[in-house]
């Protein structure tokens, strides 16, 4: 049954598709001027945060729009091409995780679309088993699975049309529900080999670069796929300039109805945030079709598929995101989705306050001067935030700071260590998770780091109270950008302290002042983020380039022995290194997890590792690591790096167990030895 049969015969790709054109440029023309006169000069700090705030800007063609409604959609089929053993799973997975999805509310897409506070839908394109009786499950069936593309085509050519259809039918869905973004993710065994092959049409590779280990497969197994790869595009031909040939000879329903729903948001000026290798696939039949589809999304992380690179290569896009993951679910872009919606926060509070502060006809001046004199300025809602409320500022004592009983000596000799057995049965539980084995990558290790750290084997989301120290020599901040930093840090959920630095008072002075402040901090919350910015005069952003200048060789090694590397410091920045110093081995004295905001700080953290070897447990370093985006605005990059925190807690929360959830195990790669029911 497919409940948008009689509609599909109605809808004609040849009308639909020349309507898809790329969105102007004209607001983020006018956001990208306001931003540079509100943050002046410090809009770089951005990273590449602000390229995709612009991007959405541009495609809603509003310049302070709504918080976005989010949809994940999750595109389950079948695949005739699992008889060839190309998976770590059997066949009837699909349908057992349909029923994770709604009955059991157990599967990582529950899990992730709860952490972005989005809405999931479940649809069924063709699975190979009744699903009659599984309740909110959107029947959209093309047909019982594909046949196997390894004996000929996947499907017909019809068939690929109508899967298309039914993607661009729940576009129009999602739209006339209000939702501002999509988030497409799937589920399908042995759809990794399908997505395999269309990546080696669509980007001209070979089988061997473009397939992947899937659901985690083994050595042997892989190899194997490889050769299934090789036959199904030798027995089907694909044509490469034909998109329907492709999703019909080598592709799936899943494919196809992704493919859709990226095709009707770039009709209807939304965005789409791509997840994994799979949603790759479906964006490149969608950029075949229409080329202008592709400026309606987005990259969140590059997965650990190996097709994945070459297809946002294809495509033009950059995710920055890694994190690791081989799932699909949505589960990076859900994660994506609230990094960029904490800065749309922000932008909206920097729009409100700069208004007032510039006055509005300064404003308007600058906007006519550069041709855009036609801007209504005065339409932006007002957002109530009380400052105060969001920023603690924390000064040096006025008396001679004295070391006082907590000496270097008492925190090198009682450094805590991670509690190993909650780390080993956090992870076995991970393990157990309805997941394939590892699939999500840094967000296992994380929550397992979070164990060791707590000593808890399954910590809760309310165990990542987190507080943004933020060292700082500057008396006034602009106050725009303490603003902004104020509302990046709050929708992140950290309380924001400014930590101010009186430099004439020395390092040791400087050293006590970061572990008091961070110690009172670290009674009350799980987590600290560590951010400082350059200081003296400077221009901004400076603080990475010389430490990195100063203590790491050439090729990113430490240069000097831990002792006494305070020394090699430029004397300017000896205080904020101390304070850092002395914050992140008091925080992780008192077992608090350490997030580590710049690279300047992650310098400061390796030498400090040195020192003290057991702090390794207890930091969190972001960028580039975990996220890929340049950001220097102090506390950007922690917060994003909490948002990725939280999500690993959501996984912890609320997933469920093979046994819980009755879900197959693995009988192929390393989740056979790991995962039981
Ligand atoms: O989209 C991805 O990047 C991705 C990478 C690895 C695995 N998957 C998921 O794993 C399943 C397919 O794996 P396999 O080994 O059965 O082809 C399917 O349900 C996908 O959602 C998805
Ligand atoms: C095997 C398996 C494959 C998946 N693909 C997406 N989610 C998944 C969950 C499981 C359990």
């Amino acid at each position: 049954m497919n409940v948008f049969q009689d509609r599909l015969a109605a809808l004609s790709l040849e009308e639909i598709l020349p309507r898809i054109t790329a969105p102007g440029t004209a607001v983020s023309m006018q956001a990208r001027l306001r931003m540079a006169s509100y943050l002046s000069g410090m809009e770089k700090s951005l990273g590449g945060l602000a390229p995709m705030l612009f991007h959405w800007l541009d495609i809603c063609n509003e310049l302070d729009p709504r918080a976005p409604r989010k949809a994940v959609v999750i595109c389950c089929a079948d695949h005739g091409v699992a008889a060839e053993g190309v998976s770590a799973y059997p066949q009837e997975t699909t349908l057992e995780m349909v029923r994770n999805y709604t009955i059991r509310q157990g599967a990582a897409a529950n899990a992730f679309a709860a952490c972005a506070g989005a809405r999931l839908l479940v649809d069924d394109m063709g699975i190979a088993a009744d699903t009659s009786d599984v309740p909110d499950l959107f029947q959209t069936r093309i047909a019982n699975g594909t046949k196997n593309m390894a004996e000929g085509p996947a499907m017909t050519r019809e068939q690929a049309e109508n899967s298309i259809k039914v993607g661009l039918l729940i576009a129009d869905s999602l739209v006339a529900q209000g939702f501002d973004w999509f988030l497409p993710g799937e589920m399908g065994i042995a759809n990794t080999t399908a997505s395999a092959a269309i990546a080696a049409v669509a980007c001209h590779k070979s089988p061997e670069e473009v397939t992947g280990r899937g659901t985690n497969i083994s050595d042997e197994r892989l190899k194997k796929k490889v050769g299934v790869v090789r036959r199904a595009l030798q027995v089907n031909q694909p044509d490469t300039e034909d998109a329907i040939d492709i999703l019909a000879k080598v592709g799936g329903f899943e494919f196809g109805c992704i493919a859709g729903i990226i095709l009707g948001a770039a009709l209807h000026h939304k965005l789409v945030i791509l997840d994994g290798a799979n949603c790759g696939a479906a964006a490149l039949i969608a950029w075949k079709l229409a080329p202008a589809s592709t400026a309606y999304t987005m990259a969140s992380h590059l997965g650990s598929e190996k097709s994945h690179r070459y297809m946002l290569e294809t495509l033009g896009l950059q995710p920055f995101l890694h994190l690791d993951l081989r799932l699909g679910e949505a589960i990076g872009s859900s994660i994506a989705s609230n990094i960029l919606e904490s800065l749309l926060a922000s932008w909206h509070v920097l729009l409100q306050e700069s208004s007032e502060e510039m006055g509005r006809y300064a404003l308007f001046q600058l906007l006519h001067e550069h041709g855009f004199g036609d801007v209504d300025i005065t339409a932006f809602p007002q957002v109530e935030v009380d400052k105060d409320a969001l920023v603690d500022h924390c000064e040096m004592r006025e008396e001679e700071v004295h070391l006082t009983d907590k000496t270097f000596d008492f925190y090198l000799n009682t450094m805590p260590t991670p509690d190993k057995e909650a780390m080993a049965a956090c992870k076995a539980r991970i393990d157990n998770l309805t997941k394939p084995v590892d699939s999500l990558g840094c967000l296992e290790q994380i929550a397992t780091e979070l164990s060791g750290c707590t000593g808890v084997e399954r910590p809760e989301l309310a165990m990542s109270r987190t507080a943004l120290l933020y060292f700082t020599e500057k008396e006034d901040l602009p106050p725009a950008l303490e603003r902004m930093m104020a509302a990046q840090a709050a929708y992140a959920g950290m309380k924001f302290a400014i930590a101010h630095l009186d430099c004439a008072k020395g390092a040791t002075a400087a050293f006590d002042f970061g572990r008091e402040e961070s110690e009172r901090y670290a009674t009350m919350n799980e987590l600290i983020a560590l951010a400082a910015d350059e200081v003296g005069d400077e221009p901004r952003g400076t603080m990475d380039g010389a430490l990195r200048k100063a203590l790491l060789r050439e090729d990113g090694t430490l240069r000097y022995a831990a002792d006494g590397f305070l020394a090699h410091v430029p004397e300017r920045y000896q205080p904020a290194v101390s304070a850092l110093l002395g914050a992140m081995i008091a925080a992780a004295h008192n077992g608090a997890m350490v997030l580590l905001d710049s690279e300047a700080v992650q310098i400061v953290a390796r030498y400090a590792m040195k020192i003290v070897p057991e702090l390794c447990a207890y930091l969190l370093p972001v960028q580039p690591q975990l996220i890929d985006l340049g950001a220097l605005l102090p506390g950007l990059t922690a917060g994003c790096g909490l948002q990725i925190l939280r999500a690993s807690l959501f996984m912890l929360d609320h997933m469920k167990t093979f046994e819980e959830a009755k879900v197959s195990v693995a009988s192929d790669g390393p989740g056979a030895k790991r995962q039981h029911r």
